[in-house]
């Protein structure tokens, strides 16, 4: 059930709650945010090439599995785990991460950032400030530019649309207030609004057994790039087509910071949309903001797709489009072996 919006004693809406932080402080907290999980990509890469180059799934394996391998680094990890915040040689080993080569060292450094992110109010902190952006006064949230689009298309609420929205901060977005889609169904890594918001990580939530659980839209707002790595953002993405309704008027609202494609050395504007056009996915409209890329997709498969024979081997593997210093490594990976729960 949503929360009600405060009346002022003459009966007018007050303006939505949000939280008592300075935007430069919420500047600051999503710049550290940032800082620590692109760290985290560059170490995960690297210890992925740290495990036997037989195993194919070298690319997935997740962090806690990857100690499951390789026990005698739970030790270091452990170690960066219980390490006080801001620790000043960590600190230091954690600017010049892409550099480091000791496995023990990156698993140390590795321990010191999981903490951050998930013990130490990293992420919750990092919701919050990220509200703080969404606030209207300062831009408004994305989904502003969805519910415009939305309206362009003559969407409306006669046609009964349900949403999925994907690491959702508020109950009180655009989109969950506009009417046009009605429920939206909110799920979030971190809720801190467990009324409104699910806690959930999409990537667990249990596959739709029929359309009563499918979607009409799903909004995927600056989640992708959230994402530790690109096989799991590929992950992300194949499973997208598992929630949506196969009616050909269902759609995919995605939000990407705009350096993954205008200065990453492995994705460009045209490449992800040749990859989302293999995946059946259309381009109806696309906006490239100051910092930010939209794109509403409409999915247009409607019969099963077939991972073999779509021309998806080109997204199988990271492809170098570009090199030049201060370039992101930014990269989507489309597993090659699909097993449904992907
Ligand atoms: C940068 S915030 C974006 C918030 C909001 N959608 C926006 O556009 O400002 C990214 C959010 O995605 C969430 N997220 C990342 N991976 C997720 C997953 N697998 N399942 C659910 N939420 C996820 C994070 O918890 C975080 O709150």
């Amino acid at each position: 059930m949503l929360s009600r919006r405060k009346k002022s004693i003459t009966g007018k809406l007050v303006a939505k709650q949000v939280p008592k932080i300075k935007p430069s402080k919420a500047r600051r907290i999503i710049r550290r945010f940032h800082l620590l999980i692109q760290k985290r990509r560059v170490i995960c890469s690297k210890l992925q090439c740290l495990i036997v180059e037989d195993d194919e799934e070298a690319n997935a394996i997740s962090i806690e599995k990857f100690f499951k391998k390789n026990k005698s680094l739970r030790q270091s990890y452990m170690v960066g785990k219980n390490s006080t915040r801001l620790d000043p040689n960590l600190e230091e080993l954690l600017v010049r991460a892409q550099n480091v080569n000791s496995s023990r060292q990156l698993c140390e450094l590795l321990g010191y950032i999981c903490r951050e992110i998930d013990e130490d109010g990293g992420l919750k902190n990092y919701q919050m400030a990220s509200t703080v952006g969404q606030d209207s006064n300062r831009g408004g949230d994305s989904s502003k530019l969805l519910v415009k689009w939305c309206k362009e298309l003559s969407l409306d609420k006669t046609m009964g649309m349900n949403a999925l929205e994907l690491g959702s901060l508020s109950a009180k977005n655009n989109i969950s207030t506009c009417g046009i889609f009605n429920p939206v169904v909110r799920v979030d890594l971190n809720s801190n609004d467990t009324v409104n918001i699910e806690k959930q990580d999409f990537m667990e939530r249990p596959l739709p057994e029929n359309e009563s659980e499918q979607f009409d839209l799903i909004s995927c707002s600056l989640v992708l790039n959230f994402v530790p790595t690109p096989i799991q953002r590929g992950q992300m993405i194949l499973r997208f087509q598992h929630f949506l309704k196969r009616n050909q008027k269902t759609y995919l609202f995605i939000v990407m910071p705009l350096p993954c494609l205008a200065n990453s050395r492995y994705m460009t504007k045209e490449r992800f949309n040749e990859m989302m056009n293999c995946l059946g996915y259309r381009e109806v409209r696309y906006k490239a903001a100051k910092k930010v890329a939209y794109w509403l997709f409409n999915f247009e498969k409607s019969d099963d797709f077939n991972h073999t024979n779509t021309g998806m081997s080109r997204f199988t593997k990271k492809v170098k489009l570009a090199d030049k210093p201060g370039m992101n490594n930014f990269a989507i990976i489309i597993p090659s072996k699909y097993s449904g729960y992907g």
